[in-house]
């Protein structure tokens, strides 16, 4: 059976999206921002940082996926693309965790033909032991080295999104 080693509480987690949310609120004052989630995995912290931001914003959604079990196939999927227009926005990407860093180096690839005026990483988890791609997360709630976590929208083969906190699961 595996087993599920808490990591991060859900007060930790609240506390820590106050803060960023903060930070993004009195960093784009003025522009134009759309907020956009990379799902699954982005669904829950999503909500719970938009609610932290009061500046107007838009929110978008777009979908990729690449994870088998716990490890990446390497081949990024979009399952979904934004539906908004871009172009000229500044665009920020929320993911729930930066791990080998493919999944937003695709992704900022493929937004960057949108002509957005800027584009930022907003991540819940940089963790750091699998990096390969070159990846600056400019707001991070947690820094971690390595593990494989669940909770809080993260998953294992689609279980576990649903724990409201974190945890490192050891199989
Ligand atoms: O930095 P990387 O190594 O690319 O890993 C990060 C990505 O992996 C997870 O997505 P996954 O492919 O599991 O899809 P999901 O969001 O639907 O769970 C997670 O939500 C990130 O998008
Ligand atoms: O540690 C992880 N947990 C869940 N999903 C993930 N996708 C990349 N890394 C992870």
């Amino acid at each position: 059976m595996p087993e599920l080693i808490p990591l991060i509480s859900q007060q930790e987690i609240k506390e820590k999206i106050r803060e960023i949310g903060q930070n993004i609120t009195r960093d784009y004052k003025g522009l134009d921002l759309v907020v956009v989630g990379v799902l699954k995995g982005a669904f829950v912290f999503l909500a719970d940082l938009v609610r932290q931001i009061s500046i107007d914003h838009e929110i978008d959604l777009l979908g990729a996926s690449s994870y088998e079990g716990t490890s990446s196939t390497g081949q990024i999927v979009f399952t979904k693309r934004p539906d908004l227009e871009l172009k000229g926005r500044d665009v920020l990407l929320v993911e729930d965790i930066v791990d080998t860093g493919r999944t937003l180096a695709k992704t900022v690839e493929s937004m960057q033909l949108l002509n957005p005026r800027s584009i930022k990483i907003c991540a819940l988890i940089d963790k750091t032991e699998r990096r390969e791609a070159q990846i600056n997360v400019d707001y991070s709630c947690f820094c971690i080295d390595g593990g494989f976590i669940v909770g809080y929208g993260l998953d294992y083969n689609e279980k576990y999104r649903n724990l409201p906190a974190i945890f490192n699961l050891k199989l």
